[in-house]
């Protein structure tokens, strides 16, 4: 008997399955809990027997179905890859996957995984920095400072460490990794190979495309490398610039300026005494400089895809105290590396009118401007499907669209290269709604139940639409839209971390109870969002959490947001009965 797997959030006790086949492919990135984050449940009913056919499956990797090398075949061995790839054995289909490069794609190798390994850095760099915050506690730092080839190892250990528990988890589970660059040469015909020698063809039953992405740079813009970088090179800390410009103030740009604020130049980081040597590369007992960021961001704000309150919130103690400027409304239209012992030279460009507005010299610019589909080479054409910038068609099941609009049979795309939505946890999301679909169950994932954070200190995280979305929503298809908020500065655990700025933010539709966005800024915010993330992926309306008491077993005084559970029991007392339906998701 397999798992089955239905249309809910999973409780954190409820998984066990799911959660020790997980564990071992180790990922919880965005402190995210894999189950839950998918917006699916496990059901654990039959935990015993799915273990057993599990171990029975993983050994055999299936048995073909006829006619064919394998019943799936992927290609791209990153998160979503790996994802469906797991869950296709688990299902007890053959399985093989296709991988060009290094398995564990961007998150694993130049996303994620250092990514969050350099925010840990940053996050002590800053309390051990943040005297007049520890003299409130009553703790006494002498200075901080950091060696930061050693942060640079901190970042490329784990990348590597996580790397191979992927590989290592699909070998064990008989998942046939294929080294190569893939194409599609027709209908359930996938070719592989190294360059220049002859190509692989095999057979698949269906196949998926989980290629990702590489880092967007606008023209105009020329990458060395050194100073003129993207996320895939400022990833390797080889240098810490005194003066760095990040074009973007998105995820990237913003993860990346709480890194390098904190970290500060690594020319003034003078080693006084070296007490604590962590494995993190952080030392205490060094006297420190700050680096200076400034952002350039083509929308008339920073931080334009939160929340505006959110933004605006974020904005105020997470850039104005800090050593940050900026540029809005302009483009970088052109960026020359440094050269000659001349700095990084960008033009500033108006985004309306397009006249020249400015020209900054920095020591390092970081492009972080979005993420390009990789798709090309695919052999789409020999499928008669096209891209659209890039990104390949697909429907709600991920079935690939074609030219005609037609959905191709077989033919899936999941992860960045479809672009629905750019987060590693929603690519393995979506490989698994894949596999259920070709294992024989229908299933759609719930994005809107989807969580995302960007790990800052404090952190801010979201669920669902933001307030202009949910209006717009509303304004269509004539509801009423409430919002409920709540300060952590209300909120005694906050308080005694002394960490009162935070706000959490609850948009919902006061005639249904309807949970339509949950956003929240401040210390563990991207731990908090699951309760939220839950109730929508359960269609659980305010009401029925308060029924259930949800919000106030686990989490009271454990977290800082108590706050917020009241503000729920708050807003419950204001809208009609609960209402028995689920909504459907
Ligand atoms: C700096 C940074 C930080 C990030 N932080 C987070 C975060 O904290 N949380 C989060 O959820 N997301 C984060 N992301 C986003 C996340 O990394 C991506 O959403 C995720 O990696 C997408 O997974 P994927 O499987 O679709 O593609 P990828 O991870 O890009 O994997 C695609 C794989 O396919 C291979 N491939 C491509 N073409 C072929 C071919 N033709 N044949 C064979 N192999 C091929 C590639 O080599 C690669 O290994 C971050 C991204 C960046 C850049
Ligand atoms: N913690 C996380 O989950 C995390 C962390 C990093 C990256 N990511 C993912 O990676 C993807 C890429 O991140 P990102 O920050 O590069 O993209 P983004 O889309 O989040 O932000 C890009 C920003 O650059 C601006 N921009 C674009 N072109 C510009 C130009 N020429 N000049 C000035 N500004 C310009 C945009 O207005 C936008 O604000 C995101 O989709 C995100 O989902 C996630």
């Amino acid at each position: 008997m397999q798992a089955s797997l239905s249309l809910s959030a999973a409780s954190s006790s409820s998984s066990t399955t799911t959660s020790s086949i997980l564990k071992s492919s180790n990922l919880r990135f965005c402190g995210l809990r894999r189950e839950a984050l998918f917006g699916l449940k496990f059901n654990n009913n039959n935990n015993k027997k799915n273990a057993t056919v599990f171990v029975v499956s993983a050994a055999s990797n299936g048995s073909t179905a006829k006619g064919f090398d394998y019943d799936l075949v992927i290609i791209g061995a990153g998160v979503g890859g790996h994802g469906a790839a797991l869950h296709a054995v688990e299902k007890g289909l053959k399985t093989g996957i296709i991988e060009g490069d290094v398995v564990g794609g961007t998150c694993v190798n130049r996303g994620c995984v250092p990514s969050k390994a350099l925010l840990a850095v940053s996050g002590r760099m800053r309390e051990f920095q943040n005297e007049h915050h520890l003299k409130s506690l009553g703790l006494q730092v002498s200075a901080a400072g950091y060696d930061r080839q050693g942060v640079a190892d901190h970042a490329n250990n784990l990348a590597s460490k996580i790397r191979s528990n992927l590989t290592n988890s699909m070998k064990a589970l008989g998942v046939d990794i294929l080294t190569g660059f893939g194409a599609v040469v027709g209908p359930q015909k996938v070719k592989y190979g190294k360059v220049g020698s002859s190509d692989n063809v095999i057979t698949a039953k269906n196949i998926i495309i989980a290629t990702g992405s590489v880092p967007f740079v606008p023209k105009g813009i020329e990458v060395d490398g050194k100073t003129v970088i993207t996320s895939d090179h400022a990833l390797k800390l080889e240098f810490v610039p005194d003066w760095i410009a990040i074009v973007g103030s998105g995820y990237i740009g913003l993860e990346f300026s709480d890194v390098y604020t904190a970290l500060g130049s690594e020319v003034n980081n003078v080693i006084i005494a070296t007490t604590v040597p962590l494995h993190t590369g952080l030392c205490i007992g060094q006297y420190q400089q700050l680096s200076l960021v400034t952002f350039i961001e083509a929308l008339d704000q920073l931080m334009p895809g939160f929340d505006p309150e959110i933004g605006k919130l974020a904005q105020r103690i997470l850039i104005n105290p800090r050593k940050i400027d900026y540029h809005t409304g302009v483009f970088a239209s052109k960026i020359m590396p440094a050269k000659d012992g001349k700095p990084v030279s960008i033009e500033l460009i108006d985004a309306k009118t397009k006249e020249l507005k400015d020209v900054l010299e920095v020591d390092a610019a970081l492009i972080a401007t979005g993420r390009a589909p990789f798709t090309k080479g695919l052999g789409l054409e020999n499928i008669n499907v096209e891209t659209q910038r890039g990104f390949i068609p697909v429907d709600e099941r991920m079935q690939v669209i074609d030219k005609d609009g037609k959905l191709v049979p077989h033919l899936y795309c999941i992860g960045d290269a479809n672009g629905k939505m750019m987060l590693a946890h929603a690519a393995s999301a979506q490989g698994i709604s894949v596999v259920e679909q070709v294992s024989g169950k229908d299933h759609v994932l719930n994005h809107l139940s989807i969580p995302a954070a960007c790990f800052t200190h404090p952190e801010i995280s979201m669920v669902g639409l933001t307030e202009p979305q949910a209006r717009e929503k509303a304004e269509k298809e004539g509801f009423e839209v409430s919002i409920a908020k709540t300060s952590f500065k209300a909120n005694t655990k906050a308080l005694a971390e002394n960490e009162g700025e935070g706000l959490a933010k609850l948009i919902y539709r006061p005639d249904t109870g309807e949970i339509l966005g949950v956003h929240i800024f401040g210390l563990h915010a991207a731990d908090l969002i699951h309760e939220a993330s839950n109730a929508i992926a359960l269609g659980t309306r305010i009401q029925v959490i308060l029924a259930s008491q949800q919000f106030f077993s686990t989490r009271l005084m454990l977290v800082p947001n108590t706050s917020f559970c009241s503000q729920w029991k708050r807003v419950s007392e204001t809208i009609p009965s609960p209402v028995s339906e689920p909504i459907a998701v």
